[in-house]
């Protein structure tokens, strides 16, 4: 075919896949207005003569304006929603019919489809036929949109010998294309490429748990997100309810996902990273991250026995350890019913307070104990007295030294006091004996020396978990004002805001004062699952104790040392539910050549890590570079204004912990365009978990494996966060010999994969 055969080929299939554009935008233009019109008259056919807040009575009704406008207003705001890419592919079957595959589906007048949605029944060949098996697709072609314009086609012949002699088959593929597209600082949806094996994992059935692992860029997140809208698409009425839950490791990986799910039309789903989950108990939202020894030991399982010690006696009382040391006792209950002196020691109050806890939660156990004083006492009362048993409880309950015993005994404790109350050596010492070491003790009292002040504690993401098992130990307290929910409305309420009203009436509204007001979810879907701690799985669970689950992680990119206790918590999760792992073989992300070194630097300390195959290879092999200390400066310098020149998109800066302020100064003072600035990061290691950037610097590899119990593996995540290319930097003493860091010791002995692409051995 010659080139000109080739172009005027291109030109006529573009025009003729605009046409269809067209009709499907024309469509939506009609749509919408009717949208709009259905939205409207929903609003108006509801109005709270409250305006302010709304109570239970009100629930009728506005259950009503929910069902009239929620579905107009949900279908408006997919409509509106920008969708780069409406349509995005095209299969010609074996019997000559054709179907164009989109974000949404799209009906004509006569209710034939114009589009068909991505997540329907009748779209999986787009993503599943290949040329072994092209289940009745001949070719499969994906468009390329900019805005409602077609701009590239990319076409894959499955069925050779039922095609017609004169189909054009174009391009080279969607798949590559995409890839080596720039990235920019979110996430996008890979809706018009997913690959078979993906696509298996975001059909999956949604009972039960799913677990999706796979080495690093194999997809395993942006598969995880559009299996979320899939089961939203799929069993609406469940999920949209019962809520989806997306968890994943920080607030920069929750700003580098949330594109994903509105792009895909759907906005109906929470997503919170691990700090923030106890929101709906706790006035907590915590993004600091603790030394990560301290970390491990906040985050092991040994903390519940000490939590469930610490609040077995509230602050006042001497805290009883396992040592044999005798509590000193608060002072009697000394008081005088009609003439009678009454007392209760404080040992029998104790006895009386252990009674209670052992059937109640702590903050549930004051009416129960107030019970039990009142009959302690009345058993006190001498024979001959003249008061009958019904008058006996009104005349002890108001006496002020009964109140007084009352508020030392069962005072409401609340979590972030009782968590505070560690800080404190000797309550620590009392509570981990025998269950922390003295070194542990030490990492925890200087991790709680950086809470800053008291009643304004800087908690850090591990300590929110320990305040959320406090909150279920402990229990709601009965005596707390907020036990009436109040559901505020603002007075323009707008279309996000009805379905948020019914969801959360659904979901948190409760008459009972004893229950948990942790907010729960149908599912429940984990990112970077290999860095939840068992204590903050313990915290997932509490949100998702009905619910199925979608687990996502790499073990060989774990930050933990001791994974045996994270896969006894996940065990304990699945329990003997349903469970299908899905493994994802390829990594999409890094080339060949980055991810050959970064295969062997995890192979030679972690030999069973899951190594996928690069699909990629650019003929660049990643620099190595050893400077003085004196002169990182100038190295990264050189290095950004190179990368800047060489990739379209970001440049992420890779720091170990302890350099990170001196290196963001550094970087600061760098001589930059402002163009090049923006496309700049400076990050953690921890803080780039599951992101990625077109060109990366890791800077003193070495301290990054010394900084981080996860050791080496936390190196290997760093080393493959590039898309295309990699520098590393280690960095020498001046005047010291410039010889390489210890990381790249003996790498050729250890298995990678050559570059270009070849599968890892
Ligand atoms: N089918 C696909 N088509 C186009 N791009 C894809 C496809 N699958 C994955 N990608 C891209 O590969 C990159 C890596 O994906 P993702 O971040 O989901 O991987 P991951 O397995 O979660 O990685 P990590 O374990 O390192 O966090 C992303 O840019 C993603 O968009």
């Amino acid at each position: 075919m010659t080139t000109h055969d080739i172009s005027s080929d291109l030109s006529r299939e573009l025009a003729l896949e605009q046409a269809h554009v067209d009709k499907v935008y024309e469509r939506l233009a009609v749509a919408t207005k009717e949208a709009q019109r259905a939205a409207q008259s929903g609003a108006s056919h509801y109005r709270s003569d409250r305006g302010d807040y709304l109570r239970e009575e009100d629930m009728t009704s506005v259950y009503e304006r929910d069902v009239f406008a929620y579905q107009a207003a949900k279908r408006l705001a997919i409509l509106e929603a920008e969708h780069e890419g409406l349509v995005f592919g095209r299969l010609d079957l074996t019997d000559g019919d054709t179907d164009y595959i989109g974000r949404i589906g799209v009906h004509d007048d006569d209710y034939e489809p114009l589009v068909i949605d991505w997540r329907a029944r009748a779209a999986e060949p787009f993503y599943r036929a290949t040329a072994a098996d092209p289940m009745g697709v001949v070719r499969r072609r994906v468009l390329r949109c900019r805005d409602d314009r077609v701009i590239a086609i990319e076409d894959d012949l499955l069925d050779g010998e039922s095609a017609p002699s004169d189909l054009p088959v174009i391009g080279e593929g969607a798949l590559m294309a995409a890839l080596t597209r720039a990235r920019g600082h979110r996430m996008r949806d890979i809706v018009a490429t997913i690959q078979g094996e993906q696509d298996e994992a975001i059909r999956a059935p949604y009972q039960g748990v799913t677990i999706i692992t796979g080495g690093p860029g194999t997809g395993k997140t942006v598969v995880a997100l559009h299996r979320a809208a899939y089961l939203l698409y799929t069993h609406r009425r469940r999920f949209e309810q019962g809520g989806v839950l997306v968890v994943g490791p920080s607030d920069v990986f929750m700003n580098y996902i949330e594109r994903v799910l509105p792009s895909l039309g759907e906005d109906s789903v929470t997503l919170h990273s691990v700090g923030t989950i106890p929101s709906d108990v706790l006035p907590v939202d915590a993004h600091r991250t603790d030394h990560s020894e301290a970390a491990v030991i906040k985050g092991s399982v040994r903390m519940v026995d000490i939590l469930a010690r610490l609040i077995q006696v509230p602050a006042t009382v001497p805290v009883v350890g396992r040592t044999g040391h005798q509590p000193k006792l608060e002072k009697d209950l000394l008081l005088t019913v009609k003439g009678n002196a009454l007392r209760l020691t404080g040992k029998t109050l104790l006895g009386l307070r252990r009674q209670t806890l052992r059937a109640t939660k702590t903050n549930h156990a004051r009416r129960a104990g107030r019970d039990l004083m009142v009959n302690a006492l009345w058993d006190l009362m001498p024979e001959d007295h003249d008061v009958e048993r019904e008058d006996f409880a009104g005349l002890v309950s108001d006496h002020p030294a009964f109140l007084e015993a009352l508020a030392t005994w069962w005072p409401t404790q609340h979590a972030m006091m009782e968590l505070r109350r560690l800080s404190y050596p000797e309550v620590l010492a009392r509570v981990a004996d025998g269950i922390l070491s003295p070194q542990d003790q030490r990492t925890l009292l200087d991790s709680f020396a950086e809470l800053g002040p008291e009643g304004d504690e800087d908690w850090s993401v591990a300590d929110v978990a320990l305040l959320d098992e406090l909150a279920a130990l402990l229990g709601t307290p009965l005596d707390d004002d907020n036990t009436e929910e109040q559901l505020f409305l603002t007075a323009e309420s707008s279309a996000n805001e009805i379905v948020t009203v019914s969801d959360r009436l659904a979901r948190e509204r409760t008459d009972d004062p004893y229950a948990d007001r942790f907010v729960t979810y149908a599912h429940v879907l984990v990112d970077e699952a290999q860095d939840i701690t068992p204590m903050q799985w313990r915290m997932l669970r509490r949100r998702g104790a009905q619910a199925s689950w979608t687990i996502v992680g790499d073990p060989a990119q774990s930050s933990w040392p001791d994974r045996d206790e994270l896969a006894q918590e996940v065990e304990a999760l699945v329990g003997l539910g349903q469970r299908r792992t899905f493994r994802m073989s390829t990594n999409y992300r890094s080339p060949a050549e980055v991810f050959d070194l970064a295969a062997k630097v995890v192979a030679r300390d972690f030999p069973e890590a899951d190594l996928p195959h690069a699909v990629r290879s650019t003929g660049i092999a990643p620099e190595l570079r050893t400077v003085h200390r004196g002169q990182l400066a100038d190295a990264l310098q050189e290095e950004v204004d190179r990368l800047a020149d060489q990739v379209r998109g970001t440049i992420g800066v890779i720091t170990p912990p302890s350099r990170q302020f001196d290196l963001e100064q550094m970087l600061a003072g760098l001589e930059l365009d402002r163009s090049v600035r923006e496309r700049l990061t400076c990050v953690t290691t921890l803080q780039a978990k599951g992101l990625e950037y077109d060109a990366v610097v890791v800077v003193a590899p070495d301290e990054i494996v010394a900084e981080h119990v996860g050791g080496t593996r936390i190196l290997y995540v760093a080393l493959t966060r590039p898309t295309q290319q990699l520098v590393t930097i280690d960095i020498v003493p001046n005047g010291a010999p410039l010889a390489p860091g210890a990381w790249r010791a003996d790498l050729d002995e250890y298995p990678g994969q050559a570059a270009g692409g070849a599968q890892a051995s």
